[in-house]
C-alpha cells in the first residue's frame, strides 16, 4: 500500500485491535478517548451522498457555580481540488465554490458556528511551480472579491462566522499575501490575518508569490469566543501561537497544505502543543490528494524533474488545552471534522497548570531584545 493510500491511523488500530487495547490506545494516543457527538441523520446522509466523510466529537469542561458553560461548535473542511490545474481558472474557483457550498451545507445542518477550510482553498497549490502565471490569477481582493462575497452569502445564511483563507492580491500596490478572510455570522467581513511566516522548504516555493504578513496577531471577537488564524508554516513557530494567545485568542485555527514526505511525523504534536502550552483550543486543517502540473517542475534536489507536489495528507484534527485531541479526519478524503466545545476549559486549564501566570515574559522579553540585536554576546560560561 502506498503512503496515499493509507487512509487512517485510527481505521488501521480500529480494525486491528482487540477492543479493550484499543480503548487503551487512544487515551495514551488522544490523551483521553473524545465522546462522539451524535449527528443528525439528515446530514450523515448528505454526507455520504456528497461523498465526504463526517465525524463529530465534543470536549467536556467542569460545570462552574458563577459561570455558565459556553458551548460551541467548529467545523473544519478538508478538501481535494476539483478540477484539473489546467481547467480554465474562473471554473476551478466556481468548482470549489460549489464544493464548498454543500459541505457547509451539512456543517450548518450539524449546527457548526465557526467554520474554517484549509489554506488558499480556491486553487491548487501550484506555488512549487514557480510559475508566476496563470497561478497569481488565483488572487482576489479580501474584501471585495468573488469568494469573500461567496463566504458572505453563506455566513449570512447559516448564521455562521467563515475562515477563508485565500490568495490576496491588495489592489492598491499589487502586493499578494496569503491571507485568512474572517466574516461574521452577520455576513460582514470581519477583518484578515495574514501568514505571518513563509516556508522556504522543498517544493513550498511561496517566497516567489507573496510576502510576509503585516497584520500581526490579529484575534477576531465574534458572537461565538474570540478567534485568530495561524497559516500552515506558522506552526512550526511556537511563538506565533503564543502571540495571537497572548492577544486573547480561545480557539486558533491552522489552516494549511502539507505533504506526507515532509511535515507528517509533526503534524500531530505542533497544534496539540500549542493548544497545551497557550491553554486554549487549535485547529489544524490539511488538504487532501496529489496535485499535477503541467510543466515539469524541479525540487532542487537533483532529482528529475517532476510533475506534481506530492501527497498531501488531510488528518485534520482538533486540539484541548488539556492535551487531548480529536482523532484525526481521513488522509485521503474530503471530510468535515464537527467538534464541540466549552471554552470555559481554557480558564479551567490555565487555573490548574498556570502556564500564563508562571510564563517569566518580562525576563524573556529582556534577554530577546538583547539576543536579536547584531553584536549580541551569548552567555556562555567556559573553563
Ligand atoms: N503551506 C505551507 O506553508 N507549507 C509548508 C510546509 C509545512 O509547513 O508543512
Amino acid at each position: 500500500m502506498s503512503a496515499c493510500e493509507f487512509e487512517s491511523l485510527e481505521k488501521s488500530l480500529e480494525s486491528h485491535l482487540p477492543e479493550a487495547e484499543l480503548v487503551e490506545v487512544k487515551r495514551i494516543l488522544f490523551g483521553k478517548e473524545t465522546k462522539k457527538l451524535d449527528l443528525p441523520a439528515c446530514a450523515v446522509e448528505a454526507a455520504s451522498e456528497r461523498d465526504f466523510e463526517l465525524k463529530g466529537y465534543k470536549f467536556d469542561a467542569a460545570q462552574e457555580q458563577l459561570r455558565p458553560p459556553r458551548n460551541i461548535r467548529v467545523g473544519l473542511i478538508q478538501h481535494h481540488i476539483v478540477l484539473p490545474t489546467d481547467a480554465p481558472i474562473l471554473d476551478q474557483i466556481s468548482a470549489m465554490h460549489s464544493r464548498i457550498g454543500e459541505m457547509v451545507e451539512v456543517a450548518a445542518t450539524c449546527g457548526v458556528n465557526i467554520v474554517c477550510f484549509q489554506e488558499t482553498w480556491t486553487m491548487p497549490f501550484a506555488f512549487c511551480t514557480r510559475e508566476k502565471e496563470p497561478w497569481t490569477e488565483f488572487a482576489e481582493s479580501a474584501e471585495e472579491g468573488n469568494t469573500t462575497r461567496f463566504c458572505q452569502e453563506l455566513a449570512k445564511k447559516y448564521n455562521m462566522v467563515i475562515v477563508s483563507p485565500i490568495l490576496e492580491r491588495e489592489e492598491l500596490h499589487g502586493t499578494l499575501w496569503n491571507t485568512a478572510v474572517v466574516i461574521s455570522n452577520s455576513g460582514n467581513m470581519l477583518g484578515k490575518s495574514r501568514k505571518n511566516h513563509i516556508p522556504r522548504i522543498g517544493d513550498f516555493n511561496e517566497s516567489t508569490y507573496y510576502m510576509e504578513g503585516n497584520t500581526g496577531h490579529t484575534v477576531f471577537q465574534t458572537q461565538f469566543g474570540k478567534i485568530a488564524v495561524n497559516i500552515c508554516y506558522g506552526r512550526h513557530h511556537p511563538l506565533n501561537w503564543f502571540m495571537y494567545s497572548m492577544n486573547g485568542a480561545e480557539i486558533i485555527f491552522n489552516p494549511s497544505a502539507t505533504v506526507g514526505a515532509l511535515s507528517e511525523p509533526m503534524w500531530p504534536i505542533e497544534a496539540r502543543n500549542a493548544a497545551i502550552a497557550n491553554h486554549c483550543f487549535t485547529c489544524a486543517i490539511n488538504r487532501v490528494g496529489t496535485e499535477h502540473f503541467k510543466s515539469e517542475f524541479t525540487s532542487g534536489d537533483g532529482k528529475k524533474a517532476h510533475h506534481d507536489f506530492g501527497h498531501f495528507y488531510g488528518s485534520s484534527y482538533v486540539a484541548a488545552p488539556d492535551g487531548s485531541r480529536t482523532p484525526g479526519l481521513s488522509r485521503t478524503r474530503d471530510g468535515l471534522l464537527v467538534v464541540e466545545m466549552d471554552l470555559n476549559l481554557n480558564r479551567q486549564i490555565s487555573d490548574k497548570w498556570s502556564f500564563k501566570m508562571t510564563g517569566r515574559y518580562a525576563e524573556y522579553a529582556e534577554e530577546l531584545a538583547k539576543v536579536v540585536q547584531h553584536d549580541f554576546k551569548p552567555k556562555i560560561v567556559k573553563e
